[in-house]
């Protein structure tokens, strides 16, 4: 067992969420001591002014505000045997030009003195997979962990939403039958941006302005005839790649608008839901999505099993992405693989990943 620290920067641009967490890559010996880092309103500003691109002065902005970030994030928890560092996800096309997560892990191995895995989703991509998600290789750990006897689902409800099907009768996660996986829509990011433009902040929080509005009539339809919800999993998503969703509800009142995209991203785990190979017994929600009652009772209500947070089955639904990428970086380190086709489509399991050493390389001569 290795004790990892990974990392996660999601797409909300929050902060960095740092946790510990022992692995062999197969199984999950424990967890540990968890940080997180905000990002303050400039390094905010500067992620967000490089979103959707893929080179040039703001993503090496980006880039700089990432690095500078994780060091300070790491420090508190370190040292450790291996770092699994994802980085920020600026732009995410993987049929098209590709992904990229900013953040250079060989200068962070150098900065904080442990190893470091990074770079998760570029051999994916390469080899035809969607590069994303890759969580459900751990979500696998933790079925077996947890004890579950029967299929369950593991929903994160960040900026987008994405789910896990995994059987834990395999003994594999790139088992055939294993897992299924796929984003399953926005979740949080277009309430997010809704309530940032109308009202200057951040998040509904608590689901308190969604909690006063009524769901729009028919926009549940419109939303869902998107071509997005009939395409076969395994796909995934950018950030913004339903942005357009700001125009159907922009006559409505804030409270309404707020009802209206939360009851969308509710719908979309329920479409999504019908992918799956056998129902599961429950459903696990990580991610901040599960702290708004109001998702979460739409959720219940739209579902045909019992819908917890993961907090429920004894795991730090804040901290599921980044315990994963600390697990995958054991796996890159011992030449498994991330991926399968039932979780990216790619079309054979596949590892991935750079290794940066804490020293670098003596260069010849040296
Ligand atoms: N108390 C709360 N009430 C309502 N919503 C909340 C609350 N706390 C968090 N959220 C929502 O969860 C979002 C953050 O979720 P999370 O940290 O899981 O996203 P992320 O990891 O950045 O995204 P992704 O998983 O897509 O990369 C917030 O932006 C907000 O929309
Ligand atoms: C390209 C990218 O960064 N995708 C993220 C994003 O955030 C949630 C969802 O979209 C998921 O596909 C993925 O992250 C999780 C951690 C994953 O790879 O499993």
């Amino acid at each position: 067992m290795l004790r990892v620290l990974g990392t996660m920067s999601g797409t909300s641009l929050d902060g960095v969420d740092v946790a510990e967490i022992e692995s062999d890559g197969i199984r999950i010996g424990g967890f540990g001591r968890n940080a997180y880092r905000p990002y303050d309103d400039r390094e905010r500003r500067v992620l967000a002014a490089a979103l959707g691109r893929w080179h040039g002065p703001e993503v090496e902005a980006a880039a700089s505000v990432v690095d500078a970030a994780h060091a300070e994030a790491l420090a508190p928890l370190g040292p450790a045997d291996l770092v699994g560092f994802h980085g920020q996800t600026l732009a995410h096309e993987p049929r098209g030009r590709g992904t990229l997560q900013v953040g250079d892990g060989a200068r962070l191995a150098r900065d904080i003195g442990c190893p470091v895995v990074w770079d998760f989703r570029s051999d994916d991509v390469a080899l035809g997979g969607e590069g994303a998600p890759l969580a459900p290789f751990f979500h696998f750990a933790c079925a077996k962990w947890i004890g579950a006897q029967a299929p369950v689902a593991f929903l994160n409800l960040g900026g987008v939403g994405n789910l896990t099907w995994v059987d834990p009768a395999r003994t594999a996660p790139e088992d055939e039958g294993a897992l299924l996986a796929f984003d399953t829509g926005p979740a949080n990011a277009p309430l997010n941006d809704l309530v940032q433009a109308r009202l200057g902040q951040p998040m509904d929080r608590g689901g308190a302005l969604a909690a006063r509005g009524q769901v729009a009539d028919g926009m549940l339809e419109t939303f869902l005839a998107d071509p997005w919800f009939a395409r076969i999993p395994p796909k995934s998503l950018d950030r913004n790649d339903f942005a357009e969703m700001a125009a159907l509800v922009e006559g409505l009142s804030d409270a309404d608008a707020a009802a209206t995209l939360t009851a969308m991203s509710a719908a979309a785990v329920a479409q999504g839901m019908a992918f799956c190979p056998a129902p599961p017994a429950r459903v696990l929600v990580a991610g901040g999505g599960r702290h708004n009652p109001v998702l979460m009772r739409m959720l219940a209500a739209s579902l045909d099993c019992p819908v917890d947070p993961v907090e429920a089955a004894g795991l730090d639904g804040d901290m599921l992405e980044a315990q994963a990428f600390g697990h995958l970086a054991v796996r890159v380190l011992r030449g498994l693989p991330t991926s399968a086709p039932g979780t990216t489509g790619v079309r054979a399991p596949v590892g991935g990943g750079r290794i940066s050493p804490a020293h670098a390389a003596a260069a010849p001569g040296d």
